[in-house]
């Protein structure tokens, strides 16, 4: 294979798995939320707290070149997966 390709391929595969690891890190945190907000009958989602994390992070996209639109679904596809977890805590 094309020695440069290879290079990027290796690059891609690190920043993959720093993705993996950061996700492992949010959900374990997520699920220490979760823990709290069953035993204090806290709703699972707090719309003002994700529209005010969307603003922040389509802010930070543009700074970065990241396509706001892109970057609000994927933090709109975690935050449901989160709330799908601290809903089924708290039927449990
Ligand atoms: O901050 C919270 O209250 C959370 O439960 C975490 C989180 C998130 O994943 O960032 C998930 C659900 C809420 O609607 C808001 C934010």
């Amino acid at each position: 294979m094309d020695e440069s390709l290879e290079r990027y391929r290796q690059s891609i595969d690190n920043i993959d798995a720093a993705l993996v690891f950061m996700l492992a890190e949010r959900f374990k945190v997520t699920q220490a939320v979760g823990a709290y907000k069953a035993k204090n009958a806290l709703p699972p989602a707090d719309p003002g707290r994700e529209e005010r994390q969307i603003a922040r992070l389509r802010q930070l996209a543009v700074d970065a070149k990241l396509d706001p639109d892109f970057t609000e679904k994927f933090l709109r596809f975690i935050i449901d997966e989160v709330i799908r977890h601290h809903e089924s805590m708290r039927g449990a």
